[in-house]
């Protein structure tokens, strides 16, 4: 396609981009990801620019996926701050290029995307990590529209129970509302995550949050946040206790404070359990770090970009 580039922007990524569509994708890129095969997958570790006077960081997020034909590379800039802004902490967008002539095909809002992605990557972390005695058969009703689709598309993972803490006990509230009532708001950390067999942690903590004595032997953690290498969400006993995975060893080193201020060791990447090369603990204790990849956000804008395309043509 020549010509100016699509300018895609957050309502239509809403409604193109779905989690029946998008995780099998994930799970495929993460595993090409993981097999270091430099002419399935270029993604060099990415590059990060402090932005410390603002409380923030600023990332560039590149990938190449030579037998897909994705260009791709993400913007993003994350904010500790509290202040009074509307605008949200994450922000993100993201470009897709022609790789035959460097043309850029697609402008993309990268909110939805990184969010969606994101959650999705953490759901694939569980399903590989959360002990076999959680899964049941039945189908999960009453919870979130996108949370019905991500677990029932695991056939079926049912949630018996849905704590949420925050240190905004508001924000708690609201997001218990969001989920239709089959949550509940938990004033102290400990209560959220006592005897929880999955546990998400998502904030904008610098200093664990997450003790390891709080959590039950064998649960399953997909740890979100704390992407700098001095942040952290989950103190030393937890990463010294878990099997620790995570979404790209060489990005964990770097990035990761949870990994490089604990010592802690990297197991296996998540791709590499579901290449098969690397086990999946299911019985012991888990970490999932998510650090979160560029070959996702190819993936995602892959699949938004081609949608949009047929829409387009069909019109
Ligand atoms: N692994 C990945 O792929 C991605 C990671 N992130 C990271 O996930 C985290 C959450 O991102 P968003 O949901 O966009 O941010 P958000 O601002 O929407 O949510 C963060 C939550 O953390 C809370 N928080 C702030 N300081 C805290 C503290 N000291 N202790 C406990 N809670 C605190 C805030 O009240 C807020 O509810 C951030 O650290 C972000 O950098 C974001 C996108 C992708
Ligand atoms: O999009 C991602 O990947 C992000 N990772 C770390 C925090 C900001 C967004």
């Amino acid at each position: 396609m020549d010509g100016p580039p699509a300018v895609i922007w957050r309502e239509e990524v809403e409604r193109l981009l779905r989690y029946e569509d998008l995780v099998p994708r994930l799970e495929q890129a993460l595993g090409l990801f993981s097999r270091r095969d430099a002419a399935a997958v270029l993604q060099p570790v990415r590059t990060a620019v402090p932005l410390s006077k603002h409380g923030g960081f600023f990332l560039l997020m590149p990938a190449y996926m030579e037998q897909d034909g994705v260009l791709c590379t993400k913007l993003v800039c994350a904010y500790k701050r509290e202040d009074e802004s509307s605008l949200p902490a994450t922000q993100a967008t993201v470009m897709l290029l022609d790789p035959l002539y460097g043309n850029v095909k697609a402008v993309m809002d990268g909110e939805v995307i990184t969010a969606m992605r994101t959650a999705a990557v953490s759901a694939i972390s569980a399903k590989a990590g959360t002990p076999s005695r959680v899964s049941r058969p039945e189908p999960l009703r009453g919870l979130h529209p996108d949370c019905i689709v991500v677990f029932n598309l695991f056939n079926v993972r049912l949630l018996l129970q849905v704590r949420v803490w925050s240190h905004s006990k508001e924000r708690a509230e609201s997001f218990v509302a969001s989920l239709g009532g089959a949550a509940s708001a938990c004033v102290l950390v400990e209560a959220a995550v006592s005897g929880a067999d999955a546990i998400v942690t998502a904030t904008r903590s610098t200093e664990p949050l997450l003790l390891g004595r709080w959590v039950k032997p064998g649960a399953h953690v997909a740890a979100v946040g704390a992407c700098r290498p001095d942040w952290r969400e989950l103190d030393d006993r937890l990463m010294e206790e878990a099997v620790v995975y995570a979404d790209s060893r060489e990005a964990a080193m770097v990035e990761s404070g949870d990994i490089i201020l604990s010592g802690a060791e990297v197991f296996a990447e998540l791709g590499e359990v579901l290449n098969g090369t690397k086990p999946a603990h299911r019985d012991k204790t888990t970490v999932f770090k998510s650090l979160g990849l560029a070959v996702e956000d190819a993936v995602s804008a892959k699949l938004v970009f081609d949608q949009w395309e047929d829409r387009t043509s069909s019109v």
